[in-house]
């Protein structure tokens, strides 16, 4: 079928601009698909303590859509540990998980064997290192915080009441991360990270890639890190950022509300193309 066939869903096509529909209906129309997820963001909103974040709800509901789908492939691709990703993204059965920027990944039934992350004892004293250098700075400032990560660390600004200070204690942090043997800074969001492992959402999607074999990868990010994914993107691949800021994306939403459109574009053309089949 062609994907002019595809019904318009009157919640969903309004959202989004014409160019990214053409593409959502071109991409659903390939047989096997990998659609690749950024949490924070881009499937749930930005929220002042990290705990809490959740994905939007209507998002959720068009992962678990999607996912249960043939020949589609969900996958987060967080800088999320694992086990956070876990708990707060609640992946539908068969999600593949990437976390801690590529450094951690749980793709299960596609390599059973494949193990966790182990840090060589380099590594575990160069991420001690890196949680006093950032503790260390963070009780100095109220408001901020730090993730202990399994691959490093990330110092929070989010809470910090003052736009000045927060920006110092990131200025501070960059200049300390500087200084350590073996730790690599992340830029973020009112966040920096440092990792003792070299990994990126590049490497992590190009992973997937050669487990999955689909026809086209979408990927979807709002953040700086999300880059090194857009970067692997190519043939029939769709890259879209959630947001402002540059981006190598073709294409643009404004905010993780929109997200849903994206997937449901997808979903709605995909089963509308299975029925015709059947
Ligand atoms: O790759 P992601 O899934 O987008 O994860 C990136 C980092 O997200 C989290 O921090 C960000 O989201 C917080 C909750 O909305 C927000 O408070 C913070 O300011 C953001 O930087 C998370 O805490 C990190 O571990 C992730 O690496």
């Amino acid at each position: 079928m062609t994907t002019d066939h595809v019904p318009q869903d009157a919640s969903v096509a309004p959202l989004l601009d014409d160019d990214l529909l053409a593409a959502l209906r071109g991409f659903a129309a390939l047989p096997r698909l990998l659609v690749c997820l950024d949490f924070d963001g881009c499937v749930s909103e930005l929220v002042a303590d990290a705990s809490e974040a959740r994905p939007v709800p209507a998002n959720a509901e068009a992962i678990r859509r999607l996912a249960g789908l043939d020949g589609v492939r969900v996958a987060y691709v967080s800088g999320r540990p694992l086990e956070s990703l876990r708990e707060l993204a609640a992946p539908p059965s068969g999600a593949l998980l990437i976390g801690s920027h590529g450094a951690e990944r749980d793709v299960a039934d596609l390599a059973p064997h494949s193990r966790g992350l182990t840090l060589t004892p380099g590594q575990q004293a160069a991420r001690r290192e890196l949680l006093e250098v950032f503790e260390s700075i963070a009780a100095g400032a109220e408001g901020a915080w730090v993730e202990h990560k399994p691959a490093g660390a990330a110092i929070h600004v989010r809470k910090v009441p003052d736009a000045g200070e927060a920006e110092q204690v990131l200025v501070e942090s960059r200049a300390a991360v500087a200084t350590l043997d073996e730790v690599h800074p992340k830029e973020g969001k009112m966040v920096l990270e440092a990792v003792v492992v070299q990994a990126d959402k590049g490497e992590g999607i190009s992973e997937l890639r050669r487990l999955v074999s689909p026809d086209a990868v979408l990927f979807a990010g709002d953040d700086v890190t999300d880059e090194f994914g857009f970067a692997v993107l190519a043939g029939d691949d769709l890259g879209v950022k959630v947001g402002e800021g540059e981006t190598r994306a073709a294409h643009r939403i404004e905010a993780p509300a929109q997200l849903a459109a994206v997937l449901n574009t997808i979903a709605e053309a995909r089963e509308a193309r299975d029925e015709e089949q059947q």
